[in-house]
Formats: C-alpha cells, sequence, structure tokens
C-alpha cells in the first residue's frame, strides 16, 4: 500500500532515504531548511555525491512521486508517515551530540499535527532522546496521543547508500512498550517490500532501538582500531597486517571486513557517535563501561600522527618546503564527505607545518575547499605528483588504486610512497623503483 510520507532533513540520509521511499511506491515529500539545498533537489538534482541516487531521484522527482519544500506546514498536511533525519553532529568542545536539529523538528512539526500521524527518527541520537520526545509530541500536538513516535535507526552506508536503503540487511523499529500504538503496524506497511523478502524486521523498546544504532558503530569503529593497533605493533617488528588480518580474517567468528589497517576511521558517524556514546554513558553514570572506547579512538588518531612523522622523515626531517602529493580528501572513496576525513586532516596539517602540499580528490575537492580555503587543490592525480618529495595516497579511490607507478615515477621528484589505505600493489611499485611503505607493513 502506498502510504504518504515526509522526510525532514535532507542530507545524505534524509535525501536517500527520501528517494528509496519513493523506489518502494511511495509518495515522498523531502523538508530542509536548507533553500538552496531544496531548491535543487526540486530540480532533481543530488548536491552531494552518491552513486546511483541521481537516477533514483531524477526518476521519482520527474514522476511526481517524490517533491521537496523548505514549509514544515507542507509536508505536516500532506504525510500521515513522518521521518527525521536531520543531522546529530558533535557538540563543539565536547564529546556529546548536537540534539538541537532534531529538537528543533519536533518543536516545529508537533504542534501542526491535527490529525493521527506516526513519526519515526531516524537520525542516530543517545539513548533516552526518543522517550523524551514522544512525550514532546503527545505535549505539543493537537491530536494528543494520536501523533506517535518510533524510532527507526537507518544503517545505510555513503558510497552504498542506495543499495542499503532499498535492500538493508535488517530493519530495527523502537517502541514505547507502554503505548506501541500503531507504530509496529505503519512501519511494517512502510518496508512491506523488504520485509516480504525476508529482510530481518526486529521490534524493540525506544532504548534498545537508539542502542543498536550506536552499538554497531561503536563495533565497527572498535574493529577498526583493533586491526590499527595491531598494525604499531607490526611496524615494530616487520610483520605484514595485510597478511595477519587475512589469517585472521579467515575464522568465520572474526570475518575480513572492517579489518582493513591504515589512516583510519573517519566521517560524519563513527568518530562523533562513538564520542556521543562515551558521553551518554557518563551522563548515565556507567561512563566506565565504554571506557575503552576512548582507547578506540586514541589509537585512530594516533594513526594520522604517525602518517605526518612518517612523511617527516622521509623528506628529511624537515616538512617545511617538501613538496608533498596529497592523493585523496575525502574520508572514504565513493563519496565526496569530507567531515573529519583522516585525508584532509593529514592534508592540513603537512601545510601548516609549512610543506607545499597538492591535493587532489576526484570528487570531494569542492566540499575539502570550503573546509580548508588555504590549501592548494589541483587539478589530477598527475598535476598533484609533478615534482613532488613524497607521494601519499589517503583514500583508496579506484583511480589511484590503478595509477601506473612507472609513469608516476617519471613525475615526481622523489619517488617515495607512503599508501595509507594499504591499496596499492606494493610489488608493482618497488619494482617500478619505489620506496613504498604501508601502515603496519613495509614498514622500515
Ligand atoms: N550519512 C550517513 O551515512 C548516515 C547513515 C546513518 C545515520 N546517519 C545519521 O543521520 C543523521 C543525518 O546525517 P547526514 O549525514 O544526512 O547529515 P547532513 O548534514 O548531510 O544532513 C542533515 C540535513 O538536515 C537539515 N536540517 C537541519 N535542521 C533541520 C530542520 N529543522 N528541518 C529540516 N531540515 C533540517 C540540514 O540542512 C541538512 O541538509 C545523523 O544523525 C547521522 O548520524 C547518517
Ligand atoms: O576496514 C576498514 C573499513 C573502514 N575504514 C574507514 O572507516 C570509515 C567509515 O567507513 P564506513 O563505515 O564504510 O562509512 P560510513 O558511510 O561512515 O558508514 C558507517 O556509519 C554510518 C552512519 O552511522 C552507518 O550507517 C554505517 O553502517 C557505518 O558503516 C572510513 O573512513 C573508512 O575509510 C577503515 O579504515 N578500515
Amino acid at each position: 500500500m502506498s502510504l504518504r510520507m515526509s522526510v525532514f532533513g535532507t542530507g545524505y540520509l534524509g535525501a536517500t532515504h527520501a528517494a528509496g521511499m519513493a523506489e518502494l511506491g511511495h509518495e515522498v515529500i523531502g523538508v530542509d531548511i536548507d533553500p538552496a539545498k531544496i531548491e535543487r533537489l526540486a530540480r532533481g538534482e543530488v548536491p552531494f555525491f552518491e552513486p546511483g541516487l541521481p537516477e533514483l531521484l531524477r526518476k521519482h522527482v520527474e514522476s511526481g512521486r517524490l517533491r521537496f519544500t523548505t514549509d514544515a506546514a507542507e509536508a505536516a498536511e500532506f504525510a500521515d508517515v513522518h521521518f527525521i533525519g536531520v543531522g546529530t553532529p558533535q557538540k563543539k568542545g565536547e564529546n556529546a551530540a548536537d540534539m538541537r536539529f532534531v529538537d528543533s523538528v519536533i518543536e516545529t512539526l508537533a504542534p501542526l499535527l491535527t490529525r493521527p500521524a506516526v513519526i519515526l527518527g531516524k537520525s542516530t541520537v543517545p539513548v533516552g532522546t526518543a522517550a523524551r520526545l514522544a512525550a514532546r509530541v503527545r505535549e505539543l500536538a493537537p491530536v494528543g496521543d494520536e501523533a506517535q513516535l518510533g524510532w527507526n535507526p537507518e544503517f545505510l552506508r555513503e558510497g552504498f547508500a542506495v543499495e542499503d536503503t532499498l535492500r538493508p540487511d535488517r530493519l530495527v523499529v523502537g517502541v514505547d512498550k507502554d503505548r506501541p500504538g500503531r507504530i509496529e503496524e505503519v512501519a511494517r506497511e512502510v518496508y512491506a517490500g523488504a520485509i516480504g523478502r525476508g529482510t530481518p524486521f526486529m521490534v524493540t523498546d525506544l532504548a534498545t532501538a537508539e542502542l543498536v544504532k550506536v552499538s554497531a558503530n561503536a563495533f565497527l569503529a572498535t574493529k577498526i582500531s583493533f586491526i590499527n593497533a595491531v598494525a604499531e605493533v607490526c611496524e615494530a617488528t616487520g610483520a605484514d597486517v595485510a597478511d595477519l588480518a587475512d589469517a585472521i580474517g579467515y575464522d568465520a567468528r572474526i570475518g575480513r571486513k572492517f579489518l582493513g589497517a591504515g589512516l583510519g576511521f573517519g566521517g560524519g558517524c563513527l568518530p562523533k557517535d562513538i564520542r556521543a556514546f562515551m558521553a551518554r554513558a557518563g551522563e548515565l553514570g556507567v561512563d566506565q563501561a565504554l571506557g575503552f572506547l576512548r582507547e578506540v579512538d586514541n589509537v585512530n588518531l594516533r594513526r594520522r600522527d604517525h602518517v605526518v612523522n612518517l612523511a617527516e622523515r622521509e623528506v628529511g626531517g624537515s616538512l617545511k618546503g617538501a613538496r608533498i602529493a596529497v592523493l585523496g580528501a575525502a574520508f572514504k572513496p565513493n563519496s565526496d564527505d569530507v567531515r573529519d576525513s583522516p585525508a584532509l586532516d593529514i592534508a592540513g596539517r603537512l601545510h601548516l607545518a609549512g610543506a607545499e602540499v597538492r591535493v587532489y580528490d576526484p570528487e570531494a575537492m569542492g566540499n575539502a575547499a570550503a573546509v580548508w580555503p588555504t590549501l592548494p587543490f589541483v587539478a589530477d592525480a598527475d598535476e598533484a605528483c609533478a615534482d613532488a618529495d613524497l607521494v601519499i595516497v589517503a583514500t583508496e579511490w579506484k583511480e589511484f588504486r590503478e595509477l601506473d607507478p612507472a609513469v608516476v615515477a617519471g613525475e615526481v621528484a622523489q619517488a617515495t610512497v607512503i599508501d595509507g589505505r594499504n591499496c596499492l600493489p606494493a610489488d608493482q611499485w618497488i619494482a617500478a623503483g619505489w620506496r613504498y611503505l604501508g601502515l603496519g607493513r613495509y614498514a622500515s
């Protein structure tokens, strides 16, 4: 059955979710406070890089099943189901999540609810938020108890967002067990297609649903930091962390995914989510429980320091005036997102230390320049590498993995490469005359 729904927040999550819901057959209105973003989306353009999304969005804008507005009242009038997908960034100078965008949606939307409605929160929030917001909705909505709120965390990965939205690994819906209302029934209608294909659909209490999300991200972050901690030991012993990860990854209990050692995790989710999780545990008086996440964060940030130090050593002990090509600015390939990007972080630090850095990324240079306007960005990898004393591969874009080491060797001043993502064919680079340094492998 086709439902009428709204999605508040049309960023990486919300725009994808809105287009995905239209693809599932629903009628959708996307709402954002950024008029420039809404204008572009309404024209069928995606204001960020996400493979497959432009085609999907255009298709449904043209069919009329998907439209966009800055007017919350229009969304309240139109939809029976409202998703919240606004940002929950880290607060400045604190670990906790900044909840003002989520709160503002509730304060705006709830007073507009004059007929029965279901709100499903998708943003990643500190445990306890949903119960607080459900009460606030009942208080503010003219329709009172007929305005019901559940939590439906989102697990999509940037770069695979369309696929993850249309074919999720699992669906989780948190419901107030004392006032279940129509949340489960409505969620089953929203996701009928996926549920019909056998996608696990779990109904939990509100706190569990909120915790599932941050626990999943904390686990992924821990797995990455585990292998990066082992990489530090590999560097001290000459062992190879990639072979090691293959070997332990064959154990089905461990698994090879998220054992990619390198510059570590960044992005708009993992770093801020583990910090917000720790902050919330502190508020709840169980901060010791998540003490290990502080070390997960530390190991992760140490990888960036290590690459900056390695670069300094490789250019002869002083970064001043050293010409360094940084290939990559996005926090991972197939994304233009530079939020807490390890690549951009090291480029900026090398630049501040006096190096002549040249940065190239296939998709993220616009966003990167907005964060670091003083960094020199160049048009392609060749220009970045020309006369370089050192090349650093900081994001494993396919075009970097497939660089011809013999050709690049002819462009640089000094054939030294730091493979910050352990993504290059090391033997080929070494055979082409390069001094090759991996992270946790080929360390010397
Ligand atoms: N990006 C991801 O891959 C991903 C995946 C799963 C969960 N999440 C979570 O989803 C949430 C959103 O993340 P994102 O990456 O899409 O952020 P984003 O910054 O790309 O998008 C947030 C959007 O919300 C809009 N907004 C802010 N206040 C608003 C309001 N009052 N009404 C309407 N719109 C408003 C902003 O203008 C912006 O367009 C976060 O909680 C994040 O942790 C993100
Ligand atoms: O083996 C690995 C795998 C990833 N990373 C890094 O980890 C970060 C995060 O990668 P990924 O998880 O693929 O990206 P996100 O799009 O941020 O997705 C995460 O964060 C989202 C927002 O909460 C969740 O929905 C997803 O399930 C979760 O994977 C990136 O910097 C990667 O380079 C590694 O260093 N090694």
